[in-house]
Parts: C-alpha cells; sequence; structure tokens
C-alpha cells in the first residue's frame, strides 16, 4: 500500500470517537485511507457509525463541546504537500477553515434564506473576494458544477428556499464547490429526494470527481455501486472491510461485509 501514500488526500489512523456522556465510544480504532479525485462510500446497518466518522472528517460535532477524539485524522495540505491532523486544529478560524477545505452537504437540502445568487456568493465573499465581476463568475462557475445554471441563470435574485427539493440540494452542492474544497462529504444527500433529482445527483457526484474528492454515506447498495471507487463497511462502530467498491461487492473478504451486501440484515 505504500505506493498509494501520495494519493491519499485524508487518512484515517486508529480513529476513535465518543460522544459527549456516552459509556462507550461510537467509532473504534478506524484505519481508513481517502484517496484523492475518487468517491469513497460509507455502508453498514443503522446505527454502525458511518454518519459519526463522516461528521468526524471535518470537526463539525464540535458545534457541541465534549465529544472525546482519538487517534489520527490527516489532511493533505495542497500547499505544502504535507498530511496535517485535524485533530490538532483549535483555534475558531482554523475550523471555520477547515469545513471550507472539506465541505458538507446533509440529507435535507439547507439553501441559507437568501438569494440563489447569495447562497454562493456568501461563502466567496467570507474568503475575501469582493470584486463584482470576480463574484459574478465564480457563481456561474459553481451553478454550472453543480448541474444547476441552465434552471437558474434568469432567476439568481429569487429567494433560494423556492426552489424543487433536488435543486436546492445541487445548490447546496455548488456552494460547497464554490470555495474550492478538497474534499466533500456527503450524509445521504438523496434519501429525502425523488429518483429523477437522485439520478442527477449521482450523475453530478461521479462528474464532480475531478474536481473534488467525495466521501458519501448511503443506506443504498445500488447507490454506492454506481457511484462509488471504493467502499468501507461498517458494523458496531468498527470498519470490517475496505476495498475496491467492485472488489467488495463481487469478492468480499469478510463473511460480514458479503451477508449485509446480500441483504441478509441491516
Ligand atoms: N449525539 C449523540 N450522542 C450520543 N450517541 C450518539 C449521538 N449520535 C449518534 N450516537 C450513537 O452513535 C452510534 C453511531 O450512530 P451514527 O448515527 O453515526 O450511525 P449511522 O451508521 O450513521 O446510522 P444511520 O444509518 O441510522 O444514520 C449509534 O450507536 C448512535 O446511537
Amino acid at each position: 500500500m505504500e505506493n498509494f501514500n501520495n494519493m491519499k488526500v485524508m487518512d484515517i489512523k486508529n480513529f476513535s470517537f465518543t460522544y459527549a456522556g456516552a459509556s462507550k465510544p461510537s467509532l473504534k480504532n478506524i484505519n481508513l485511507p481517502i484517496y484523492e479525485g475518487k468517491v469513497t462510500a460509507l455502508i453498514g446497518p443503522s446505527g454502525c457509525g458511518k454518519s459519526t466518522l463522516l461528521r468526524s472528517l471535518n470537526r463539525i460535532h464540535d458545534l457541541y463541546p465534549g465529544n472525546k477524539y482519538e487517534g489520527e485524522i490527516l489532511l493533505k495540505n495542497f500547499q505544502t504537500s504535507e498530511m496535517e491532523n485535524i485533530l490538532e486544529f483549535k483555534k475558531e478560524n482554523e475550523l471555520i477553515n477547515l469545513r471550507q477545505r472539506v465541505g458538507m452537504i446533509f440529507q435535507k437540502p439547507t439553501p441559507f434564506p437568501m438569494s440563489i445568487y447569495d447562497n454562493i456568493a456568501y461563502g466567496l465573499r467570507l474568503k475575501g473576494i469582493k470584486s463584482k465581476s470576480e463574484l459574478d463568475a465564480r457563481v456561474e462557475d459553481a451553478l454550472k458544477g453543480g448541474a444547476l445554471w441552465n434552471e437558474v441563470k434568469d432567476r439568481l435574485n429569487d429567494d433560494a428556499r423556492g426552489l424543487s427539493g433536488g435543486q436546492q440540494q445541487r445548490l447546496c452542492i455548488a456552494r460547497a464547490i464554490a470555495v474550492e474544497p478538497e474534499v466533500l462529504l456527503m450524509d445521504e444527500p438523496t434519501s429525502a429526494l425523488d429518483p429523477i433529482s437522485t439520478l442527477a445527483i449521482e450523475e453530478l457526484v461521479t462528474q464532480l470527481k475531478d474536481k473534488v474528492t467525495i466521501a458519501i454515506v448511503t443506506h443504498n447498495m445500488q447507490q454506492a455501486s454506481r457511484i462509488s471507487d471504493y467502499t468501507a463497511y461498517m458494523y458496531l462502530g468498527e470498519l470490517i472491510e475496505f476495498g475496491e467498491t467492485t472488489q467488495i461487492f463481487l469478492n468480499p473478504k469478510e463473511k460480514h461485509t458479503a451477508d449485509y451486501i446480500a441483504g441478509k440484515f441491516g
């Protein structure tokens, strides 16, 4: 595996996580690479820790105090090519910066209560971009990247909450990619959407791989096999098996993985 090291954008090492006030850890000694420019799916039965792991990758848990992290979560710094341990970040601005580098898409779309244009421009302005022409260009690029431009280009000043659920989710993806993250985390991004909107998001995920590394939690086995390059199968807070998606689905090494994929439980 040594040769793969420079292809990792994140590397999770001996990682355990315990929620504030919980008597035992929800994640136990996880070791998992996230490869650059690939889609990694996290699968496993309800309660196995998929969302907890995903939410650790940009420290979004820290919005609530008292959770315990152990081990390391390394993130590649594209300026220096060094791997930095994000668990050592302490200052508020380090965490804000981390969440721009490792963006997040939630189950339900979360547009800001403002215009379509401002939803995208908000993060860009925070990054210090003030020029109207640059903002216009970056908003257009992001909406094109989110496969939404053609549907909204004539109503950029409309309230984003007037868009359909699927459009809102693509807006959230456009908003996340506008600030050029290294990694995009997606927590069941299609579970609240109809089948047509789901397909649009799946297609978008496979197109986005050229720009950003993606880690996605999904309950939908077909979705994992359609869109991911690598799959991690988790059970009761542990990583049972990780490998290329074709191997995990067609030739799993662990019986536990095979049983889950065959629908015997979960
Ligand atoms: N805020 C919390 N405080 C304490 N325990 C929690 C909290 N959130 C989740 N847990 C526990 O952590 C474990 C992992 O939950 P998590 O939501 O990560 O699982 P999941 O695999 O994403 O499940 P699902 O597929 O149902 O969303 C579960 O045992 C859950 O009860």
